[in-house]
């Protein structure tokens, strides 16, 4: 990308947005156009239609999204279905009538079929059923694939798909009821630690597995993609490597320091057994992944994490 392009970060203020808006900014990159989402709804056609055309980005990353753990995704079915097939046909299509020359499309490991062969490769989409808990956010998350891949295809669009796994780091949601496991669980260790809670409750089982990357590293491979990525269809992005909840939360409990005990609520759904991303196909290209979960959670822990976001 040219150093003085015009780059769209839709969802700057998010997780994911902000680490790729710092990685852009580190490289030297300083002409970008944001806006929050009382600002733009990307939701509403017209205003993004207006917006496309008074801005003309050069370049669009789609970091913009309703996003939740198990239980918001199994709860908020219709907003995880409808927010984001609106936000992502609004971008990914004024994007295409303003001439963005590239366009990076964030999708989820959520994709891939609930019992597919692990670890998953990115032929195995639309290969079974989905998991039914998140299904609405993923049906989403294939639509935006698909879409371009369409546009790439009728339009020669440069719009390309990369899947991350389970993410975690700096300006993560941390409300209880809505976020993913990683940063629920250092809340509430956190929370017991000052408490002197006798137990934390953790959903489910603890037997399902979970690949964990820090965003750090996603920023890191999304600013390699948009730099020498230009193929259709999606790429993994992930470490290669997972572990149980039940890990997870012992890692967790140790690096917070609690003492107490860890009680399974298996009221809560377990959801997809296991999602470990085959990350070979990036790894070729010579992308991998930087920051191991030991240190990643203890750098997010040692970070006083950020207030609890409103619900
Ligand atoms: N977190 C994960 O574990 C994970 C894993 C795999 C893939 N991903 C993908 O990564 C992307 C970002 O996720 P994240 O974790 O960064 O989520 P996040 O922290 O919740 O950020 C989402 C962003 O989307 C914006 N947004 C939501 N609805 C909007 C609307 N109607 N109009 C305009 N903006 C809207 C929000 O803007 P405001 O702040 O302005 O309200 C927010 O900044 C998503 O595509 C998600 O599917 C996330
Ligand atoms: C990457 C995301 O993966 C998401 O699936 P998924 O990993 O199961 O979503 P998580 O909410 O991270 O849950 C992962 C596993 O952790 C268990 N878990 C244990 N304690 C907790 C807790 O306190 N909070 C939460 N949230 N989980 C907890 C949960 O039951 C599930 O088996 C999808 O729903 C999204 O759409 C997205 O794709």
């Amino acid at each position: 990308m040219e150093k003085n392009a015009k780059i769209y970060v839709a969802g700057h203020r998010g997780m994911v947005g902000s680490a790729i808006l710092r990685r852009l900014e580190k490289e030297g990159y300083n002409n970008f156009v944001t806006r929050v989402s009382s600002e733009l709804d990307l939701r509403n056609q017209a205003a993004v239609a207006d917006f496309f055309a008074a801005e003309k980005p050069d370049y669009v990353v789609l970091a913009a999204a309703k996003v939740g753990g198990i239980n918001a995704n199994n709860i908020y079915r219709a907003e995880f279905l409808y927010d984001n097939l609106m936000i992502q046909n609004n971008v990914i299509h004024n994007s295409y009538l303003n001439g963005v020359k590239k366009l990076l499309f964030l999708g989820s490991s959520c994709i891939y079929p609930k019992m597919a062969p692990q670890p998953l490769q990115e032929n195995a989409l639309l290969t079974g059923e989905l998991e039914s808990t998140n299904e609405p956010y993923a049906i989403a998350k294939i639509a935006g694939i698909k879409m371009c891949d369409a546009y790439r295809s009728q339009y020669g669009c440069n719009y390309i798909s990369a899947m991350p796994t389970n993410l975690y780091g700096p300006h993560d949601n941390y409300d209880l009821k809505n976020s993913h496991v990683l940063p629920a669980l250092i809340r509430k260790f956190h929370e017991a630690k000052l408490q002197g809670a006798p137990e934390v409750e953790v959903w489910g089982t603890g037997t399902p597995r979970r690949e964990f990357l820090h965003v750090d590293d996603l920023a890191e491979a999304c600013y390699w993609l948009l730099e020498n990525y230009n193929e259709p269809g999606l790429v993994n992005v992930g470490t290669g490597t997972d572990l149980s909840i039940r890990e997870l939360a012992e890692l967790v409990q140790r690096t917070v320091g609690y003492e107490g005990t860890i009680r399974f609520n298996t009221d809560y759904p377990d959801g997809t057994p296991r999602k470990l991303m085959d990350v070979s196909k990036l790894a070729e290209k010579g992308w991998k992944a930087t920051i191991g979960l030991e240190e990643g959670v203890a750098a997010v822990y040692a970070g006083a994490f950020e207030a609890v976001r409103p619900a």
